[in-house]
């Protein structure tokens, strides 16, 4: 399995990168938060432009994704508008989707997008073909803030979104009881045993999935989300605490 290189940052392997995302409403808000970012550190930044109130002046995504390039440096950017459907803060038409990424993958001021997996083959397609043509990598994610499906749905839904050409499948799902948390770790060593050819992210929500975020380097998922300050989904945990955890497990490995 070989990890996706993006600038230093090798994902997929070692210790599991920590992405920390940012939630603000404002072009100073996002600003700060990655400011605060840069000071606490982080292996990848996750900018959740759903939250930013002008996400629909294109020009004014440009020039926020500009700014924080030069705030972040080398630290990885990661560009997701997260529909409302799979958790996010808003709706948007499909073509607008698609428009939106690909923009963004040609400004040169990020290096990974975030696709929604199930938006539709050729939609998806295209955002990974414009993407790569940039050198951008293609996270393809799926969201259930309802319920975990069965292990083998978990796992063709992995799949496929390896058949689509994205660089990092990743799911996210909700328990709804301990046992839903044993089946996405399962799904995940079950992917990487069997099928992955590229590394995965996984976790399961909310308190009773908090254990997901912090054990990918034993089951198989590459990349956690950790807060600094706002989480942008729950039972995400504190970037500092988060960074401890991994290592005592990382050197117990
Ligand atoms: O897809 C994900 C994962 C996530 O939902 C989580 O559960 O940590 C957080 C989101 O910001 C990110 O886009």
């Amino acid at each position: 399995m070989k990890p996706v290189v993006v600038r230093n940052v090798a994902i997929g392997e070692g210790i599991p990168k920590i992405c920390v995302p940012i939630v603000g409403k404002t072009i100073d808000e996002i600003l700060n938060q990655a400011k605060h970012i840069c000071e606490i550190g982080a292996d990848v930044v996750e900018w959740r432009v759903d939250w930013f109130e002008e996400v629909k002046n294109y020009e004014s995504v440009e020039n926020v994704a500009k700014q924080l390039r030069d705030i972040l440096g080398e630290t990885p950017i990661l560009f997701t508008f997260r529909t409302a459907k799979e958790g996010g803060e808003r709706t948007i038409e499909l073509d607008e989707y698609v428009e939106l990424n690909e923009k963004i993958a040609k400004s040169g001021y990020v290096d990974l997008v975030d696709v929604e997996a199930f938006t539709g083959d050729t939609y998806v397609e295209k955002v990974v073909k414009t993407s790569h043509e940039c050198g951008v990598k293609v996270i393809a994610s799926n969201h259930d803030f309802r319920k975990t499906p069965p292990k083998e749905e978990l796992i063709t839904r992995m799949r496929k979104m390896q058949e689509l050409g994205a660089d990092i499948p990743k799911i996210a799902v909700m328990p709804q009881s301990t046992e839903d948390l044993l089946t996405l770790l399962s799904a995940t060593e079950e992917m990487r045993r069997c099928y992955a050819d590229r590394p995965v992210i996984t976790m399961s929500m909310a308190g009773t999935g908090v254990l997901s975020r912090m054990c990918g380097e034993v089951f198989g998922s590459a990349l956690t989300f950790g807060a600094a300050g706002k989480v942008s989904a729950p039972g995400q945990i504190d970037v500092e605490e988060l960074r401890m955890v991994l290592e005592i497990i990382h050197k117990s490995l």
